[in-house]
């Protein structure tokens, strides 16, 4: 079996002494997987992503991460002056060197990750003037056009429309399924994670963590205990083919024929 892309082992870190914000973390992703990390705010998800990337370093355990890696953070701000394009083609930096210019070739890469990503339209524009889920967008073509191996996302689908959010997933799993990357990312949306991942960790508090098949991770139980608000796995048909989701029922249902608290057997599918 190939080395896995990212593995931890009793993974601990700290801002300051005495106070753990991840303690006794262990997990491992193969390679070509999308491992999806979830937990209510505070938990340690970004400071996870930002030990991935290797702005932190571990203060116990052991961290290995095999494979150039991309981040996308949650927001991308620039202060001068480039367009769509220049951003992506930074993704080329690494090839390009700090003094040369780009090549007919790295533009062409560039154009295509951008095209790729739906935003070719927009490969003149300030990047500074786009919308957050375009600038979302073309940093993940970006990522793309460095080659690399691990893309580590933060909330990729936060700043989306919900026509955005499915299209992101989407590119989230072809990246995976077609490319052969390995995807780490943040979400706090469970039906995200259960769409697109392989793997998932739930982060319920220092030291406390339960990691595994995203299937069986994401068990109405384990969701309703980590964020303390009931979720249903619901399952329903869509082309054909049976499909799950995840919902919370954050207030009370509407009743049906006027028989106040009855749960509804069918949103669109089976409440199980
Ligand atoms: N630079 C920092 N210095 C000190 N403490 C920090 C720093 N960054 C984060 N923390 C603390 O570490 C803990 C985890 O923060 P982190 O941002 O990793 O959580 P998160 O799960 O990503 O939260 P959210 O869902 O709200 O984005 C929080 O208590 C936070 O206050």
């Amino acid at each position: 079996m190939s080395e896995p892309a990212i593995s931890f082992v009793d993974l601990g870190f700290y801002y300051r002494p005495g106070h753990f914000v991840l303690r006794h973390l262990d997990a491992v992703v193969p390679r070509g997987t999308v491992f999806t990390i979830l937990g209510p705010n505070g938990r340690g998800k970004t400071t996870l992503l930002h030990l991935l990337i290797g702005a932190l370093t571990p203060r116990e355990g052991a961290l290995k991460v095999t494979g150039r890696v991309a981040f996308v953070p949650q927001l991308f701000q620039v202060s001068f002056d480039y367009t769509a394009l220049d951003m992506a083609l930074m993704g080329r930096a690494r090839r390009i060197g700090l003094f040369s210019q780009p090549t007919k070739e790295d533009e062409a890469a560039a154009l295509a990750a951008l095209n790729r990503l739906g935003v070719a339209d927009l490969a003149d524009r300030p990047f500074h003037e786009l919308s957050g889920g375009q600038r979302q967008l073309v940093i993940f073509a970006r990522a793309l056009v460095a080659e690399a191996e691990i893309l580590v996302l933060d909330e990729p689908t936060s700043a989306l429309d919900l026509e955005n959010q499915s299209l992101v997933l989407d590119h989230i799993r072809a990246f995976a399924r077609e490319d052969g990357l390995t995807v780490a990312m943040t979400t706090h949306h469970p039906h995200h994670a259960l769409a697109v991942s392989d793997i998932a960790l739930l982060m319920r508090g220092e030291g406390d963590y339960v990691t595994g098949s995203a299937d069986e991770i994401l068990s109405e139980d384990n969701l309703t205990s980590l964020y303390g608000v009931p979720l249903k796995r619901i399952s329903y048909e869509h082309e054909g083919a049976r499909q799950e989701t995840i919902a919370p029922v954050m207030i009370a249902p509407r009743p049906r024929q006027g028989r106040p608290g009855d749960i509804p057997e069918k949103i669109g599918g089976t409440i199980r």
